[in-house]
């Protein structure tokens, strides 16, 4: 049977959110919040007596599990999390190999239909899709990023549903660091024509293909390259440091009129996104979400 690897980090409360957004934006597959202390002496002793209310201290330390592919890349991703300067708390706890079998039981209990807007919703296979869902996008965890619960993608959507619902439908869309799909496959839903949807990891071509054939649209999938001419939506939902790199890059798809949206920052980050894009494009911050921040730009007509 394959494997996948288990990193578990040990952190405060207060810490559980900002690490386990970051796992996720670093593309752990699952993330999941555990008690430390569950099992052990310490929890007996704090929550021993019967008939006492379990004092808050005792959930002050938890355990923050995040799945990766291999054991670089859980090794990597530890690394990464106490380089932060948040990260002055947080322990490894270990580094483990996890049959892959017990992975898919875990996302399939922890992944529920998510909502976009009151209307639009990504729902895994294995759910029913709510009465009120009028739009429905069918998306499963997969080996890529991108299940609609993560809050830069969730803006990306919504901002393209409440665009749509106006009735501006793209002729072309550019997809950029397309992850599953998701993004393209929502603009595909919401009426747009050709989507260009384009990954750095193979992983994620293979993807977002599987995800197109499940919902019933078309998706023209693959490599940076396949990126060519003008689009009236490019939407990228990467992060702050490689969007200001592919600064040039993006601006140069926008077609007169069109629009840019970027994902992936956080709200601290929107100065220096600003200033990088501000050769070709004005960004302004449209919406936020958990500290995250969605930029747009429409470039004149
Ligand atoms: C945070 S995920 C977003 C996935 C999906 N678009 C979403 O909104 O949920 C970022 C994706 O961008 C890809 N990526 C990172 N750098 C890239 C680059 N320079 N060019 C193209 N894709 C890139 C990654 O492989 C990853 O799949």
């Amino acid at each position: 049977m394959s494997h996948l690897f288990e990193l578990a980090l040990v952190c405060r409360e207060a810490d559980v959110e900002i690490v386990s957004d970051a796992l996720m934006e670093i593309d752990a597959l699952a993330v999941s919040v555990e008690d430390a202390d569950a099992d052990t002496d310490a929890e007996r002793a704090l929550f021993g007596e019967p008939g006492m209310p379990a004092p808050k201290a005792g959930w002050a330390r938890s355990v923050v599990k995040a799945l990766f592919p291999s054991e670089p890349e859980a090794t990597e991703a530890a690394t990464l999390i106490l380089a932060q300067d948040w990260a002055a708390d947080v322990h490894v706890q270990a580094i483990q190999a996890v049959p892959e079998q017990d992975w898919v039981r875990l996302t399939q209990s922890q992944f529920a239909p998510v909502e976009i807007t009151p209307e639009f919703w990504i729902v895994p296979s294995w759910h029913e899709a709510p009465p009120q869902a009028k739009r429905v996008m069918r998306l499963d965890p997969g080996l890529a990023f991108g299940t609609g619960t993560h809050p830069t993608t969730r803006m990306c959507l919504r901002w393209m549903a409440t665009r749509a619902a106006a009735s501006q439908a793209w002729p072309r869309v550019l997809d950029y660091g397309c992850g599953s799909g998701i993004l393209g496959i929502g603009a595909a839903l919401h009426g747009a024509g050709a989507i260009d949807a384009v990954d750095i990891d193979p992983a994620a071509v293979t993807s977002s293909r599987d995800n197109a054939t499940a919902n019933g649209v078309t998706l023209n999938v693959g490599l940076p390259e396949l990126a060519q001419g003008e689009y009236p939506l490019v939407i990228a939902n990467i992060l702050a440091q490689p969007l200001k790199l592919l600064a040039p890059l993006l601006c140069a798809h926008v077609a007169p009129g069109g629009h840019l949206i970027l994902a992936g920052i956080l709200s601290r980050q929107a100065d220096e996104l600003k200033a990088a894009y501000a050769p070709w494009l004005a960004l302004d911050v449209t919406d936020e979400e958990d500290g995250w921040i969605l930029m747009t730009a429409k470039r004149a007509a």
